[in-house]
């Protein structure tokens, strides 16, 4: 009943649009998550918006995140594919694109039971210590590259994580292999770059028609990320019955279910590629490191603070896994880290299934539904001065109603929350406890010549910068 008579209700607020194309036009390609941010000023925290017939509604408020993507999870757990990534080049049968249901949920399990398998930890964080002592010793040879060491500590980490592939240099083949795959992958993804997805019926037109040039382009796409699914998962396999390979996600995996079906190996393989590919783009191009190091040359206290902590808690001998509940400011520096300038500040967007009334208001069957972390984790009413780094924050708990841990918001909401959080947030803490312990970086400066800003369409990074890297101790 409440449903039926919700058609009388208004669809939230929002600014006007042009016939046809709704907002698509007034929505900027870089930093969107600012843009919403004012609207919200005068739109309030529910929003709607009109992109090209589609309707989309974007919360800007904690309040609105957590009880439509979290209390309601059951109905807000889809996600919206356009016809030209998910249904022509194949993306729509992976878990993190798969609308809520039974394939999703298994995936679910099986990455979460690859990533924190019980016994199968203390070999993760061991891998884990020895990248972020080879990280330090690249970074001490050439520390003005020291770009270049942290794209080769994520690639490499996801490699020998996932599949227990050992990789020396950014030029490996496999990594090179898959960094074309991704690359090709958001090109199919882009917004407004293919009529297809405007027009969905047109993915019935036959590949040799003038004009379906995109249908070959979809294959491709599609074909070469299958093969090196298939080509890094056939390694490992090999290795796991020649009884010579390493500890890794799916070695374990292969190692512990001998008896798995021909559909588990399909899934496994579509998991392990995801996991590889989730360390790589969320860790790499997404940067928390780089804003690790910026806002260690932009808050040198905060960096002293750091170190103080670091050195009395290791001494000499460098950081580990174990040390981290000592280090109560370094945990409160990282959550700084995650909510200054989130990674994701869009979360990845999730449908409605079914119409839905929440504050008064319509939201309609199949809407895209984004939440606005860039808003939350910026609302001074929950971080007070929010555009400043200050861990303190954390540490002083009298106001429980202030500065909650902004993990809970920059991995995702709901049933959809990101399923590498704890994996990510351990490889954060061991590089910046192990940079802490060895180095001061300093004079973070913009190869612009201008205030480092950040940008990014879906995924945000700082600006280019050079940065001093001095050694703090003599080697050995
Ligand atoms: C600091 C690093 C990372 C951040 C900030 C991050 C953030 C996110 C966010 C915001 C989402 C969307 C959640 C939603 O829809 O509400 C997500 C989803 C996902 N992430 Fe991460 N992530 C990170 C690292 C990783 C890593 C290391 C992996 C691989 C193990 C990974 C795998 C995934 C997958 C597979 C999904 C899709 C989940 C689904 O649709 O059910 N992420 N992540």
């Amino acid at each position: 009943r409440y449903i039926r008579n919700s058609k009388r209700l208004p669809i939230p607020p929002g600014p006007g649009g042009l016939p046809l194309l709704g907002n698509a036009l007034q929505i900027p390609k870089e930093c969107s998550w600012l843009t919403f941010t004012e609207w919200a000023k005068t739109f309030g925290p529910i929003m709607y918006l009109s992109i090209i017939g589609s309707p989309v509604i974007v919360l800007s408020s904690r309040e609105a995140v957590i009880d439509l993507l979290e209390k309601k999870s059951l109905i807000y757990s889809d996600r919206p594919v356009a016809p030209m990534a998910g249904e022509l080049a194949g993306m729509q049968k992976y878990t993190s694109m798969l609308s809520y249901g039974h394939r999703h949920r298994k995936g679910r399990k099986m990455m979460l039971g690859m990533l924190t398998g019980i016994g199968k930890a203390q070999g993760v964080h061991t891998a884990q210590e020895a990248m972020a002592a080879t990280f330090i010793s690249r970074l001490r040879c050439s520390p003005s590259e020291y770009r270049a060491h942290i794209h080769w500590l994520v690639a490499a980490s996801a490699l020998e994580l996932t599949y227990g592939i050992r990789s020396d240099s950014s030029d490996d083949p496999y990594q090179l292999a898959i960094v074309k795959a991704m690359e090709a992958l958001s090109e199919t993804m882009a917004p407004g770059a293919y009529l297809v997805d405007a027009i969905p019926s047109l993915k019935y037109v036959p590949e040799w028609l003038p004009g379906a040039s995109f249908k070959k382009r979809a294959r491709e796409v599609a074909d070469n990320l299958s093969s090196i699914e298939n080509r890094l998962f056939r390694v490992t396999r090999e290795q796991v019955d020649r009884g010579e390979a390493r500890q890794s996600f799916v070695a374990n995996f292969l190692t512990e279910n001998g008896d798995a079906t021909p559909e588990d190996d399909e899934l496994c393989r579509e998991v392990a590629i995801q996991i590889y590919a989730g360390i790589l783009m969320l860790l790499q191009t997404a940067s928390v490191l780089l804003s690790f190091f910026l806002i260690m040359a932009q808050y040198p206290h905060v960096q002293r603070n750091a170190q103080i902590e670091v050195d009395a808690v290791v001494g000499d001998r460098s950081p580990q896994y174990s040390d981290r509940k000592f280090m109560p400011y370094l945990e409160a520096l990282l959550k700084e880290v995650y909510r200054w300038n989130p990674v994701s500040p869009l979360a990845m967007p999730h449908q409605v299934r079914h119409e839905d009334v929440y504050a008064g208001y319509r939201i309609p069957a199949g809407s895209t539904i984004l939440a606005n972390t860039w808003a939350l984790t910026h609302d001074p009413e929950l971080y007070p001065d929010p555009d400043e780094v200050i861990p303190e924050r954390y540490l002083d708990g009298t106001d429980k109603s202030l500065n909650p841990d902004p993990r809970d918001f920059v991995f995702g909401y709901g049933r959809r929350v990101c399923p590498g959080k704890t994996l990510a947030d351990d490889t954060v803490f061991i590089v910046a406890a192990s940079v802490l312990a060895a180095f001061t970086i300093s004079d973070a400066t913009s190869l612009k010549g201008e205030k480092i800003k950040y940008r990014g369409g879906i995924i945000s990074h700082p600006d280019d910068f050079t940065c001093t890297i001095t050694p703090r101790r003599p080697v050995g």
